[in-house]
């Protein structure tokens, strides 16, 4: 079993590019199964794990896709199966993300159900009732939901009971082909729904009001391919920025766009640390002493739940009692268990977690509960007295290409093993790309 090595204590200083967006990338990739011509061409792509799964899937479907040097050509020109098995949703949520095109393209769909995770039961209900309003019938069984429509779908007035980032972009694909007008109103309003939106324009669709809380969308007859580079991953830029500030660091994180890290820039600048932009970038600098707060996550432009257990890492490291409140998903404090082997003192009230700090860490054996709980175990050894080793790493790899190379290459003492003590190099994703870490 791989795991990763840090001996806390170093100050990171450097720069670092960001990759494209793994929560852009992912609905992406799938928007390009609408076009019924042409071919799309996606840049900027992170190679990691899920990027490898959804390409999978849609090439169980029968699309043309490759994937070398950070950009992906798909070609969904020729009649598509309209099918994912389980063997294939089981590895990812987002493969969910196939229903609204082949609803869209073919009026029918027949996909997996994604089930819960080690964040919470995460239903699709929204997806549905969506898919629903828009003339599909709807039946779940033996594990399934098969998705069923006479002829195009009609465009719908559709309210969301919660701004739900998936639901938004699933019923915006199935819209794209509907006749007539569709509006989603309490619609998602991240910076990834913009991103999909635009790309959804390049194909020839008509959708204005992404990002704000009411999308419209007048359906076409047909979409073509076309090209487009994902906007910079900002979950991956904020983890770079709590890197610079738990260090006490300097770090230039390049690519990395402020205008989407809002809340997570302002209490970071509550806590004490400098960020300002720089060079088509933001530069983070460490404080001597950290203050605490209270956070409270909520959708975009709310505090991101992607950031809450690496900003909790911070949290120990700050003088006071900091709260922060978890409201986007129901279990999302499975990491809490794992910082207090490090010495933490935290505790969980409800959908709340007090941190009472600053705590000197003590590096310890540890295992990664969940994608964003493995950079958060990371980051808390990063400023740990001794060893930490990290542990179930594959959900890492899910979302994050190369961290150990790129924190060592910030000056971590960080190292990357196999079950032989072995120095890997190489993110186990299997890509084309592979970063040396001196
Ligand atoms: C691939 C991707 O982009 N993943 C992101 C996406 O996940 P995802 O799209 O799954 O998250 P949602 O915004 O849909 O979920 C938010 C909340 O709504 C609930 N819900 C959602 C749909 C539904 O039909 N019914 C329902 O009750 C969920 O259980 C959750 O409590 O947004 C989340 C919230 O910002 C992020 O943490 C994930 O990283
Ligand atoms: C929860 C996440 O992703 P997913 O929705 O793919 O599980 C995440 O990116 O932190």
């Amino acid at each position: 079993m791989e795991q990763i090595i840090v001996k806390g204590g170093n100050r990171l200083r450097g720069s670092v590019r960001v990759e494209g967006a793994k929560n852009a990338v992912l609905p992406v990739i799938t928007a390009s199964m609408l076009a019924s011509e042409g071919q799309s061409v996606i840049t900027d792509v992170p190679v990691l794990a899920d990027v490898y799964t959804i390409n999978d899937v849609l090439r169980y479907m029968n699309a043309d896709v490759e994937f070398n040097d950070q950009t992906i050509h798909v070609d969904a020109s020729q009649e598509l199966l309209t099918e994912a098995p389980f063997e294939y949703v089981r590895k990812m949520r987002a493969s969910v993300l196939v229903l609204g095109p082949l609803l869209a393209r073919y009026g029918h769909a027949n996909v997996a159900m994604p089930g819960g995770c080690a964040i919470g039961s995460r239903p699709i209900d929204l997806h549905l009732k969506g898919f629903e309003a828009m003339g599909a019938h709807v039946e779940v069984g033996n594990g399934y939901v098969e998705l069923q429509a006479e002829g195009r779908l009609q465009g719908a007035k559709i309210y969301l009971d919660m701004p739900s980032v998936g639901a938004t972009e699933n019923i915006m694909m199935a819209a794209v082909l509907a006749k007539g007008k569709t509006v989603i109103e309490n619609s998602a309003k991240e910076p990834e729904i913009v991103d999909l939106a635009n790309f959804l324009n390049k194909m020839g669709a008509k959708v204005v009001g992404a990002g704000t809380e009411t999308i419209r969308i007048e359906g076409v007859e047909k979409l073509h391919g076309a090209e487009h580079n994902i906007i910079p991953d900002r979950v991956e830029s904020g983890t770079f920025m709590i890197a610079s500030a738990i260090t006490g660091g300097n770090i230039l994180i390049q690519n990395a766009e402020s205008d989407h890290l809002r809340s997570v820039i302002s209490k970071l600048e509550e806590m004490g640390v400098t960020i300002f932009d720089e060079d088509g970038g933001i530069r983070v600098i460490g404080p001597d002493k950290m203050l605490s707060t209270d956070i409270k996550t909520l959708p975009y432009p709310g505090f991101p739940t992607d950031m809450q257990s690496q900003m909790m890492a911070l949290m120990l490291n700050a003088y006071g009692t900091s709260v922060f409140t978890e409201t986007v998903f129901e279990n999302r404090f499975m990491h809490v268990e794992e910082f207090r082997r490090m010495n933490a003192k935290m505790k969980i009230e409800g959908r709340s977690v007090v941190i009472e700090g600053p705590t000197k860490l003590q590096g310890a054996k540890v295992a990664a509960t969940d994608l964003r709980a493995a950079a958060a175990l990371i980051l808390a050894g990063l400023n740990a007295e001794g060893h930490t080793r990290i542990t179930e790493l594959k959900h890492l790899d899910r979302g994050y290409v190369d961290l150990t190379g790129k924190l060592a290459g910030l000056g971590a003492d960080i190292e990357r093993v196999d079950e032989n003590g072995e120095k890997v190099y190489q993110q186990p994703a299997g890509g084309t790309v592979s970063y040396l870490i001196d």
